[in-house]
């Protein structure tokens, strides 16, 4: 262990020069920044949002802790998963941190509230085993009997994100006052389970609700004081960096695309074994790679960061144009595959 942090604070130190400002960079590749660190980008990247954000000292986290913990963490995310392993949690931090670095969002939430959100964003799919909720349902998966059908892979990330920090010198929130945890905690666990996309159409609705009375108001992202109000942005900003790929430069996004599939294809062959109906968009033989992106900008992704941009950022307008170009492109991809025989 100790010569895995020593190695992870050389990787530190280097990234810290290397991205020292580029790390706010929204296109960074966090594929060539996982090479770099020998599949560490998750500590790494972790760490040095942690040190540039001072959360280290503003929480009296130990160093050693922080990186026994993200180490930890890192290790317990699922090699074995093509899109839903530690480079996917590396690059939903990585967002979440360079969306709270835009201008409207600036002054908005407390140090607790940015913890918190960070914190969620690094484990928010620990110990994913590359298969869907329904799967695990329809399965009759150990996890789906331990949660009851209900957000059954969120509600187990973080049960082990938050077990795992009962090991020796893991306990990142050692030095925080008893009430501060529970609230970090109440935070985390409200935020992960908001990444279940079944609670996909309620926080839009919720969200669009907000813009509503916003408008009213008219200036830039005021917040009040009740929690409810405050929690529903953060869930949106986590759910948003969950669905960042399509607003991504073509070839990072194409790499996502390549791994999602691979992850859906794998759970496909495993139904048709069992005789079960395949999911959707996860029959290798029949599945319309470029159909099933539009379909996905045009219903889940564009309303999602359009109502953001609303809410949120109405300087979003770079990311809702990447996603556009991108949607047209895979149109054009699905328009010529049906003419061209
Ligand atoms: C790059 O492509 C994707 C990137 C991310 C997603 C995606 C959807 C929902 N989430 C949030 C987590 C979740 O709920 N999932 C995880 C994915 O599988 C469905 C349950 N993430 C889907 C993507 O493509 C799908 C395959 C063709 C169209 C949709
Ligand atoms: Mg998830
Ligand atoms: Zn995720």
């Amino acid at each position: 262990a100790v010569e895995t942090m020593i190695v992870i604070s050389i990787h530190v130190r280097r990234l810290d020069k290397m991205m020292n400002g580029s790390l706010t960079d929204w296109n960074l590749s966090v594929f060539t920044l996982d090479k770099m660190t020998n599949g560490r980008s998750l500590t790494v990247m972790a760490y040095t949002i942690f040190k540039q954000r001072d959360l280290t000292k503003k929480f009296n986290i130990p160093h050693a802790t922080l990186l026994s913990y993200l180490a930890l963490v890192e290790g317990h995310y699922n090699p074995m998963a093509s899109y839903h392993n530690h480079i996917h949690a590396t690059d939903v931090t990585h967002a979440v941190h360079v969306i709270l670095k835009k201008a409207p969002l600036l002054d908005v939430f407390t140090d607790l509230e940015i913890l918190s959100v960070i914190f969620s964003s690094i484990i928010h799919d620990v110990d994913h085993p590359g298969l869907t909720n329904n799967h695990l349902i329809n399965t009759n998966s150990e996890l789906a009997l331990m949660y009851n059908d209900e957000s059954v892979l969120e509600n187990h990330h973080l049960a082990v994100a938050f077990k795992l920090m009962q090991r020796n010198q893991c306990d990142i929130f050692c030095n925080v006052p008893p009430k501060i945890r529970q609230r970090i905690r109440k935070m985390t666990i409200d935020m992960v389970l908001a990444t279940d996309m079944s609670k996909h159409m309620s926080l839009l609705a919720d969200m669009k609700t907000m813009v509503e009375t916003k408008k009213v108001s008219g200036t830039g992202l005021q917040l009040s004081e009740n929690y409810n109000e405050r929690i529903q942005v953060l869930k949106c900003l986590l759910h948003c960096a969950d669905l960042c790929n399509p607003a991504k430069h073509l070839p990072i996004y194409s790499q996502w695309i390549e791994r999602v599939m691979q992850e859906f294809f794998n759970q496909g062959d495993i139904e048709r074994d069992l005789g079960l109906d395949i999911s959707p968009m996860c029959d290798r033989h029949t599945a319309s790679v470029e159909k099933s992106q539009v379909g996905f900008i045009d219903f889940i992704v564009q309303p999602l960061w359009e109502t953001w941009a609303e809410l949120v950022d109405p300087y979003c307008n770079d990311i809702l144009d990447e996603i556009e170009t991108n949607r047209n492109y895979f149109q054009l991809l699905s328009d010529n595959n049906e003419t061209s025989p």
